[in-house]
């Protein structure tokens, strides 16, 4: 089976809560603590000491000694079968919503993994899934769908786009605007490029856009992806024409659902980076391969890229398109958003 495939059947069966099993020199079998079917927690391996797999980033927020003394909180740790842990006591250890509401949980015992790699790559399926980093091990099972080890981490694998639709889509002050629909090769995700007018001789200004539905569609106050959005477009009109990729990374690559959950927290006080990383994930889950597929497929290897967000530029070098210019993309903070922008300055590198 190819890997977009294999990729695609793990997160359909990880969303709709079945088991996978990552095959290779480290079997593993899991389910998504989160949408774990009874059926499939029927297949929790009674005799195995071995239970819930966590994020080291969850594992730290819980203050729990990691193994390895969380050297890398990227790391999944493993905790033990406790008689107590059930489904629900899961939930709240992967979720950090109670985690302000309630008392510490526990006592939770860390296990060594010596299934390091498989259980790296069971929580990287379920972050692809938009799900909470966390899972129950299972026992291996028929019903459980398959996916090699390799298929996950194979670097040179890098992933590539195909080119699915074209069309005209005459948008307002531009209406000689072309659609692009793409697929990535890895996860089945659909990518967007607008074509906005004509561009020839220099560098096209390029925008890479983010998903973000609280703000591209219902105007959120919360966050400046909405207006950066119109402007993004508005300037590439401007400017005699560019291009603008719509990349389906919803929140930073962690999912709606996930967002909103950070939404939560920061309703609690925490800030967008601390909310990430509560939940197991690190304060940027995004990637640029996609996007730097996409603009090859156009014939462009060159761009004035518009973002005031050095690692964008750099992963899109890494990528192989050159960034002949970095042009800011600044909008007005309002009440809702001044300390998301003051942090995305202070931690996440933005420049002013
Ligand atoms: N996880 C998370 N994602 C968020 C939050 N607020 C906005 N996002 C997402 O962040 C992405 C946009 O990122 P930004 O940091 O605004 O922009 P950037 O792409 O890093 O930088 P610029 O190119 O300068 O805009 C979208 O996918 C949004 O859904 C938040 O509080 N938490
Ligand atoms: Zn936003």
């Amino acid at each position: 089976m190819s890997r977009e495939h294999a990729v695609e059947r793990a997160i359909a069966a990880l969303r709709t809560g079945r088991a996978v099993t990552i095959e290779g020199d480290e079997p593993l079998s899991f389910v998504s603590i989160e949408t774990a079917t009874s059926e499939a927690l029927k297949t929790l391996d009674p005799k195995a000491k071995a239970q819930l797999l966590l994020s080291g980033r969850r594992a730290a927020a819980l203050s729990l000694a990691n193994e390895r003394d969380a050297a890398d909180p990227a790391e999944p740790v493993l905790l033990a079968r406790e008689s107590w842990l059930d489904g629900k006591a899961a939930l709240t250890l992967a979720d950090p919503a109670q985690d302000f509401a309630r008392a510490p949980i526990g006592p939770l015992h860390p296990l060594p993994i010596d299934t390091a790699d498989s259980a790296k790559a069971a929580l990287a399926l379920t972050r692809a899934a938009g799900l909470l980093p966390a899972a129950w091990v299972v026992q291996a099972n028929d019903g459980a769908v398959a996916i090699a080890l390799d298929q996950l981490t194979n670097e040179n694998l890098r992933p590539e786009v195909t080119l699915l639709s074209r069309a005209r889509l005459p948008l307002e002050d531009m209406p000689d605007t072309q659609i692009f629909a793409f697929r990535g090769s890895d996860d089945g995700q659909e990518h967007v490029a607008l074509l906005v007018g004509a561009f020839g001789g220099k560098p096209p200004l390029v925008r890479l856009h983010s998903e973000c539905l609280t703000g591209d569609v219902f105007g959120s106050l919360k966050c400046d992806c909405g207006p950066q959005l119109k402007e993004a477009l508005r300037l590439i009109g401007e400017s005699g024409g560019g291009v603008l990729l719509y990349l389906r990374q919803e929140g930073r690559g962690i999912g709606l659902a996930n967002k909103l959950r950070a939404y939560a927290l920061q309703d609690r006080g925490l800030d967008t980076v601390d909310a990430n990383l509560r939940l197991g994930f690190s304060d940027d889950e995004r990637e640029y391969a996609h996007a730097a597929a996409i603009l090859r497929q156009l014939g462009i290897d060159e761009v004035r890229l518009l973002t005031n967000n050095p690692n964008k530029v750099a992963a899109l070098e890494a990528e192989g398109i050159r960034v002949a210019e970095r042009v800011a993309h600044h909008m007005p903070a309002n009440p809702h958003n001044a300390d998301y922008l003051d942090v995305k300055r202070s931690k996440s590198g933005h420049l002013a």
